[in-house]
C-alpha cells in the first residue's frame, strides 16, 4: 500500500511506465464484455484508449450537453412531483435514476425512463451490473489467473445478454435507417467505420490527453475494433459512470442540507452565471468556481472509489530506497489519503475554500491521475454541475426530519449509502 503523497505522484505520472496497468487477466472468450480499457493492459489498452479519448472531449462533450440537459429537467418534474404529495426525497434513488438516464441516453442512445422508474429494465440490469460477488471478486483480485483458468462469468449471462442485444440492435438500427444522434454510440459506428474519431475543438486537458497517447505508432492493430469491443467499451461507460456519479450527487445533497451557507453561496453563483448567459448551457456551467469547489470537496470526503489499484510491470525503487519488485500489487488508498489531516487539516469537515489554493500532488485523486486517469471525469463533472445548476434554482435544500444519516454499504466496492439518502427540498 502507497499513501504518501510524493510516492503516490509517481506511481501516477512521473514514473507511470512502470504503473501503467490494474493487472487483470482478461479472457475475452468467456467473458466479451471484460475487453473494455478498465481491465485491459498494456499496449491494448493503450491503443483503445487513444480511440476513445477524442470520444470525451470539450467538444463532444458540449454536442451531448442538450441530451444531459433533457435528463435532468425530467428529474426536476419527478421531484415537484414527490414533494407535491409532501414527500421527502430519497436522493441516493432519484440520483441513480438520473445518472442511469443520462448514460443510457448518452452513451445507448435510449430514453429508458429510469427517473423514478426502479423497476425499470435498464435500471435492473445496471444494478446487476455492479452488483458484486464477494467470493468472485476475492478471487478476481487476488488471482486473476485462476479466475480465468477457472473460467469464472463476471457477469450475470443475462446482463451480458441485455447488453451485447443492445449494441448489436443500436448499431444495426443506425446503419439500416441512418438514424443519427449525438451520443457515444454514434461516435463509436464512427470508429468502427472510418477507424478513428477527430479530436476537435480541444482545450488544454484534450491536448494533455492527445499528447500523452498518440505517439505510439507500435500499438497499431493489437486488438481489433469489432462490435464485441465496441460493445465492452459502452458497458464500461455504463457501469464506471453511473453510481460513481450517483454517489457524488446525492453526497453533495447531503452536504448542502448540512451546510446551508455553502448552498447559499452556491445559489448566488448560479443565479448570477444564468443572469449573464441566459440560460444553462455548457458554458454557464463551466463558470461556477465556487459549486466546482463543493464537488471536489464532495470527492475529497466521498470518493466513489475508495481505493485504486496499480500493478508494477518493471522492478522500481522509489526515492527512499524501497524496492518493489516486477508483478507487485500496489493498493492507493484514496479515502484514508483524502482524510489524512497532514493532506488536509480538520478532514472530516466540509470546507470547499480548500480548493481555492493549489492541492499537494498526489494528495487528492478521487478520479485517479495521470495517463490512466478517469477518461469520463469531465463528463461526470458536466452532468453533476449542470444537476446542482438546475435543482438549486428550483429548491431549498433541507435536512429530513426523518434524519440522514450516511451509513455506508459494507458489501460494495464503491463508497454507496446502504439505505436511502433522505432530503427534505422546498420549492423556491
Ligand atoms: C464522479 C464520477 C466518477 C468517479 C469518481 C470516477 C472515478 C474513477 C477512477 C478513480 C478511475 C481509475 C483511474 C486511475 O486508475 O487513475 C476511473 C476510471 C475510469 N472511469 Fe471513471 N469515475 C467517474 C465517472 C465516470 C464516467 C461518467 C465514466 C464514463 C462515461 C467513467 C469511465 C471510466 C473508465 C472507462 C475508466 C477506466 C479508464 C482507463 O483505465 O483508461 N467514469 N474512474
Amino acid at each position: 500500500m502507497v499513501r504518501n503523497p510524493e510516492f503516490v505522484q509517481r506511481i501516477y505520472t512521473t514514473d507511470f511506465s512502470y504503473f501503467m496497468d490494474r493487472g487483470f487477466d482478461i479472457d475475452e472468450k468467456t467473458n466479451p464484455l471484460d475487453a473494455h480499457i478498465f481491465l485491459l493492459s498494456g499496449a491494448k489498452w493503450r491503443y483503445v484508449r487513444s480511440k476513445l479519448s477524442p470520444i470525451f472531449t470539450s467538444g463532444k462533450l458540449k454536442w451531448m450537453f442538450s441530451g444531459m440537459n433533457k435528463c435532468v429537467q425530467s428529474l426536476t418534474s419527478h421531484l415537484d412531483k414527490t414533494i407535491s404529495f409532501g414527500k421527502d426525497v430519497d436522493m441516493k434513488e432519484d440520483a441513480s435514476g438520473l445518472t442511469t438516464e443520462v448514460i443510457s441516453s448518452c452513451a445507448f442512445g435510449i430514453e429508458a425512463q429510469s427517473i423514478g422508474n426502479p423497476d425499470g429494465r435498464f435500471r435492473v440490469f445496471a444494478k446487476k451490473a455492479i452488483e458484486g460477488n464477494l467470493i468472485k471478486n476475492f478471487v478476481r483480485n487476488v488471482s486473476p489467473r485462476l479466475f480465468t483458468l477457472l473460467k469464472m462469468r463476471s457477469l450475470p449471462i443475462e446482463v451480458e445478454k441485455f447488453i451485447m442485444d443492445l449494441v448489436a440492435q443500436s448499431f444495426n438500427h443506425r446503419l439500416t435507417t441512418g438514424y443519427t444522434r449525438n451520443d457515444f454510440i454514434q461516435l463509436l459506428l464512427q470508429l468502427r467505420e472510418k477507424g478513428s474519431v477527430e479530436f476537435e475543438d480541444l482545450d488544454e486537458e484534450d491536448e494533455r490527453e492527445k499528447n500523452s497517447l498518440t505517439h505510439h505508432e507500435q500499438d497499431k492493430n493489437v486488438i481489433e475494433l469489432n462490435d464485441n469491443i465496441l460493445g465492452a467499451q459502452l458497458f464500461v461507460f455504463l457501469v464506471a459512470g453511473y453510481e460513481t456519479t450517483a454517489s457524488t450527487i446525492y453526497h453533495l445533497f447531503y452536504l448542502f442540507s448540512k451546510y446551508p451557507k455553502c448552498q447559499d453561496k452556491a445559489r448566488e453563483e448560479v443565479k448570477k452565471a444564468l443572469a449573464k448567459h441566459g440560460d444553462y448551457t455548457y458554458q454557464m456551467v463551466s463558470e461556477l468556481p465556487y459549486l466546482s469547489n463543493c464537488i471536489d470537496e464532495t470527492l475529497r470526503l466521498f470518493p466513489p472509489l475508495v481505493i485504486n489499484f496499480r500493478v508494477c510491470n518493471k522492478d522500481y525503487t522509489f526515492p527512499d530506497g524501497t524496492t518493489i519488485e516486477k508483478g507487485t500489487k500496489i493498493v492507493l488508498p484514496t479515502y484514508a489519503i483524502h482524510h489524512d489531516p497532514s493532506n488536509f487539516p480538520n478532514p472530516e469537515e466540509f470546507r470547499p475554500e480548500r480548493f481555492e489554493q493549489s492541492i499537494a500532488k498526489g494528495s487528492y485523486a478521487p478520479f485517479g491521475d495521470g495517463p490512466r486517469v478517469c477518461i469520463g471525469k469531465r463528463f461526470a463533472l458536466v452532468e453533476i454541475k449542470l444537476t446542482f445548476a438546475r435543482l438549486l434554482m428550483s429548491y431549498l435544500i433541507k435536512p429530513s426530519d426523518r434524519g440522514n444519516e450516511v451509513k455506508f454499504n459494507p458489501k460494495s466496492f464503491l463508497l454507496q449509502v446502504k439505505d436511502g439518502l433522505l432530503v427534505k427540498l422546498e420549492k423556491l
